[in-house]
């Protein structure tokens, strides 16, 4: 098979059920060469069995896949792929760079790329430092350094942040903009809709196996009923009861002592005015875009309305 043009991953009904509701179903993705694209979904939704499915390590059911240019899987496609989807071998009394050379061994890399994806990962101070005593955080970026080793066009990362303390979501977070920039293309999943937020061109909302939204996170917040307003006021609660009279209000809840006033932002001096003429205090106001956060769970909610079976959305 020849070259996908400016594809880097293709699926076409990509299938593979270990039971009802679980697994990966009719699966479509185009992902462009060069884009940081995030598969995004709660617990168990099928991401990373679509991962697998991607480098040959569970067989589909039906479908097509093309990586690079190549049936998924095969030899050829697997040349241009680096992945993170189980925790590489890596010895532990060994330090970070002899870890790397193994590696680079038995992949045929010249030992000078170790340097190199060491220094891509930001592990070059530690490169020194026995593995064992490594941080999550620093063992993580040492086997995205791994997965670096073979120069890849595509870098498929299953959840590369799962178990990292804030600063190590931090530092994955800056490692895979480094990725970007050098245009290589990452596809990467995730659960935390933070982190597909700021990392990711485009998103795809997996549940229960099925790809229920794609599009650029600007896109995806487009298709979310409006963001509305963000009210900073004294007396949250009693505030609340009063918005909830105005006509043009959809709904109002307080979160974290603010009030978020679902309406047409345009209607934000009819909310302060009402508020004012009440005697509350009305110290901040503002237009409240919708997060991902939100659109993720409107897109579940919305499928766990519609769907034939209840799903429970856990965040881990
Ligand atoms: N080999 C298998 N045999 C049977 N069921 C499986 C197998 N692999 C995965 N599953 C089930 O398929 C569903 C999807 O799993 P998958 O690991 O792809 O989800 P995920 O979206 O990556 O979630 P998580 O973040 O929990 O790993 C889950 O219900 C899981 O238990």
């Amino acid at each position: 098979m020849g070259d996908d043009g400016d594809i880097a991953v293709r699926c076409e009904g990509l299938t593979k059920r270990f039971g009802p509701g679980t697994g990966v179903f009719g699966l479509d993705l185009s992902i462009r060469r060069g884009e940081v694209y995030g598969l995004l979904g709660p617990n168990g939704a099928g991401k990373s069995t679509a991962l697998r499915m991607l480098v040959g390590l569970i067989r589909p059911a039906s479908g097509t896949a093309t990586v690079l240019g190549h049936p998924a899987g095969t030899r050829s496609s697997l040349r241009g792929v680096g992945a993170l989807i189980e925790a590489p071998a890596l010895y532990p009394h060994l330090c970070g760079r002899d870890n790397l050379r193994v590696l680079a061994g038995y992949a045929s890399v010249p030992a000078a790329r170790v340097d190199r994806v060491l220094e891509a990962v930001g592990m070059t101070a530690k490169a020194h430092v026995a593995f064992r005593a490594y941080s999550l955080g620093m063992k993580q970026r040492l086997a995205v350094a791994a997965a670096l080793l073979k120069d890849p066009a595509l870098l498929i990362l299953d959840e590369p942040t799962n178990g990292l303390d804030p600063e190590g979501v931090v530092g994955m977070r800056d490692l895979i903009a480094g990725l970007r920039r050098d245009n290589r293309t990452v596809l990467l999943s995730s659960h935390l809709l933070s982190e597909v937020e700021h990392a990711c061109d485009r998103v795809g909302v997996i549940r229960r196996g099925r790809l229920i939204a794609e599009g650029t996170v600007a896109e995806l917040r487009g298709g979310v009923d409006g963001g509305g307003l963000s009210v900073t006021v004294d007396s949250p609660e009693r505030a609340a009861g009063l918005v909830r009279q105005l006509s043009a209000v959809r709904s109002v809840s307080v979160v974290g002592g603010e009030l978020r006033v679902a309406v047409d932002p345009h209607e934000a001096a009819a909310v302060n005015r009402l508020l004012v003429m009440n005697g509350l205090a009305v110290s901040g106001l503002r237009r409240r875009v919708p997060s991902l956060e939100d659109v993720f769970f409107d897109l579940v909610e919305d499928h766990r309305a519609t769907g034939p079976e209840s799903v429970e959305v856990v965040n881990r």
